[in-house]
């Protein structure tokens, strides 16, 4: 079981619940999060990273929680990373740097964050710009970083808020295999508006709508929610359609 919430309530300051009492408990493998802007998803996984505190009701994994003391937290921590939509750019750091220093974060030695920042680079096909500064990649370079901090410590839950946004169709491709290449011990949370080749790179489908879970379960059942009529092309974005009731598109 990767992440599980348990009667979970959350609202941003003394705004209005974005998520209440929900109870969601993540399968194993790749599961990909869908929604409707604002349909909670990145609070989702920022509750699911412990960025985010719950008001009420517990996040696990395992047997650790987010609302557990400090040694505690640490330990979930070093299993679930976390790509956060906005990546924090550390001015002044060469990419190699920013990702070592994010694998040091969580506990790595600095020998082994440097060594394996240098291999998790070279997943996303970032090998070559190692020693460039962040802050002079491209979006869609950055991105790439921002997945590379992910993987550097071989967490055992990946959390992943829009990682393919910005990335051009080879980088898209490029980064589903490095999915493709993760050990199964390795569970996957990652959000996204692009359904295109839902059925080859994913396991399990979550559809969330206005802080509730529309759908789980796998793949093809997702797929099964589409409109007979359907062109093979269209099926995920008319399940979508039909789970989400309306006639709004994916940006909408
Ligand atoms: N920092 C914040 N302060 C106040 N409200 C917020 C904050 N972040 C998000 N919200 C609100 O919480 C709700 C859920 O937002 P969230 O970003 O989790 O949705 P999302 O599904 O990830 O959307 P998107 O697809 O646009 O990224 C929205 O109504 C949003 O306006």
């Amino acid at each position: 079981m990767p992440i599980a919430f348990d009667r979970c309530t959350f609202a941003y300051r003394r705004r209005r619940y974005v998520i209440d009492r929900l109870n969601l408990t993540f399968s194993t493998g790749r599961t990909v999060l869908l929604g409707p802007n604002g349909a909670g998803k990145s609070t989702l996984l920022a509750l699911a990273a412990s960025a985010l505190r719950p008001g009420a009701g517990t996040v696990r994994h395992e047997s650790t929680r987010t609302t557990a003391k400090r040694a505690q937290l640490a330990a979930y921590r070093r299993n679930v990373a976390w790509m956060p939509q906005e990546l924090s750019v550390v001015p002044g750091l060469t990419a190699r740097e920013q990702v070592a220093y994010a694998g040091w974060l969580k506990g790595l030695s600095r020998r082994e964050a440097w060594e394996r920042a240098l291999g998790a680079l070279r997943q996303v096909e970032l090998g070559n710009r190692a020693d460039e500064k962040v802050s002079s990649l491209s979006g869609g370079q950055q991105r790439r970083v921002g997945v590379a901090q992910a993987l550097v410590h071989e967490a055992r839950v990946l959390l992943l808020d829009e990682p393919t946004a910005g990335m051009d169709p080879r980088q898209r491709t490029v980064f589903h295999e490095a999915l493709a290449g993760l050990p199964p011990s390795v569970h996957v949370i990652l959000s996204t508006h692009d359904t295109a080749d839902l059925e080859a790179v994913y396991d399990q489908v979550v559809v969330v709508d206005e802080g509730r879970v529309a759908f789980q379960g796998p793949v093809r059942a997702f797929l099964g929610h589409a409109d007979p009529a359907a062109v093979p092309g269209r099926k995920a974005d008319s399940a979508y359609h039909t789970l989400t009731g309306g006639n709004r598109t994916w940006d909408s």
